[in-house]
């Protein structure tokens, strides 16, 4: 650091910035790469091997489109066996944020997080259901990484995949990086959570709209605004913004809409206007459902729609829910 800055003049008056504390939970299968990520934005070196039943929690200060912060880093072992479930739950519950990451190279990791997205769904609805505080609202970004681009002949899992796997599982956005290659693609990652997390924890997710998660996330320095392919040629990474999550919902029992997660990435742009929404079955699977709207915002209806809208009392809501 350096020594004139005004962060050193105050730490050597012994004033310290206020830190805003942010606990962050890394998931994933074994191998994925998860330590060597977190290694890699605490220190910015790729280190090869580590000891996989190393559960840690790292303590990382840094500070964030200008705020201080202080990372806490739960880095979740990928091995587990019945006792580590429990204990994955409680660690589940206590993370503000989560990042949920396979690897393209291996299909099983890629599935397990469906397990895990349902395992996160379930312990932060049970916290919210359990909590007499309505603030403390089961509301928290998860964002979807697929690590090892670099590893181009052993892909098993495509672009694709990831975006349509990203948007079923609702979560906040999808990065693609190698943590092997590029420092900056993990980094934008823990920016993408830090943003999310201030939005999400801002603006509990039944005040939310669209317009709060897009002024956030989609300034010009935004590590989450839409990459066209084409900018991205020399650079694998590619994220993805969810409105969706943003949105007043309601659900409704329609058949899921076979357009969605297909199309190019150009695309994407008209697909952020798209909402959408997909739910946990009790099996660890997801089955995507279609949001509708209560609240459209607007521009989100086609102009000459004449689609009517069927509104329920919540009562009657209540009363037909399914789950
Ligand atoms: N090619 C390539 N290998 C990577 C990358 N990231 C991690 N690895 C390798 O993948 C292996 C597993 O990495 P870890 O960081 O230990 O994976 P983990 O998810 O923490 O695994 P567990 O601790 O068992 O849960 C190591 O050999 C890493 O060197 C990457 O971006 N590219």
């Amino acid at each position: 650091m350096n020594t004139t800055s005004p962060k050193s003049s105050l730490a050597k008056l012994g004033i310290h910035p206020k830190h805003k504390s942010l606990k962050v939970m890394v998931l994933g299968q074994s191998g994925v790469g998860k330590t060597a990520m977190v290694v890699r934005f605490i220190t910015r070196r790729y280190i090869g091997e580590y000891d996989p039943n190393l559960e840690k929690i790292y303590t990382f200060n840094t500070s964030m489109d200008n705020e201080y912060l202080q990372f806490d880093i739960l880095d979740a072992t990928g091995h587990q066996n019945e006792t580590d479930c429990a204990n994955l739950e409680s660690n589940i519950r206590w993370a503000d944020a989560f990042i949920l990451m396979y690897s393209v190279t291996d299909k099983c990791s890629f599935d397990e997080c469906n397990r895990l997205k349902f395992l996160i769904n379930y312990n932060k609805r049970r916290r919210k259901l359990g909590s007499n505080n309505k603030d403390c609202m089961a509301d928290v970004p998860v964002i979807l990484v697929g690590n090892k681009t670099d590893q181009i002949d052993d892909r098993m899992v495509s672009v694709e995949e990831g975006r349509r796997r990203f948007k079923e599982l609702s979560c906040a956005c999808f990065h693609e990086i190698s943590v092997r290659e590029s420092v900056d693609q993990v980094q934008a990652v823990f920016r993408d959570v830090f943003r999310f997390w201030r939005v999400f924890s801002k603006i509990p997710k039944l005040k939310r709209s669209t317009s709060d998660v897009q002024n956030e996330s989609l300034s010009p320095d935004s590590g989450c605004s839409f990459y066209d392919a084409s900018s991205l040629a020399n650079e694998t990474r590619r994220s993805f913004l969810v409105i969706g999550s943003a949105c007043l919902e309601e659900n409704d029992h329609s058949e899921p809409n076979a357009e969605s997660g297909s199309g190019s990435l150009n695309s994407s742009r008209n697909e952020l206007e798209a909402p959408f929404r997909s739910r946990a079955s009790t099996d660890g699977t997801l089955l995507s459902r279609p949001r509708r709207w209560r609240y459209p915002p607007p521009g989100c209806l086609l102009p000459h729609s004449n689609r009517v809208e069927r509104r329920m009392s919540i009562s009657t809501r209540g009363s037909n829910a399914s789950y």
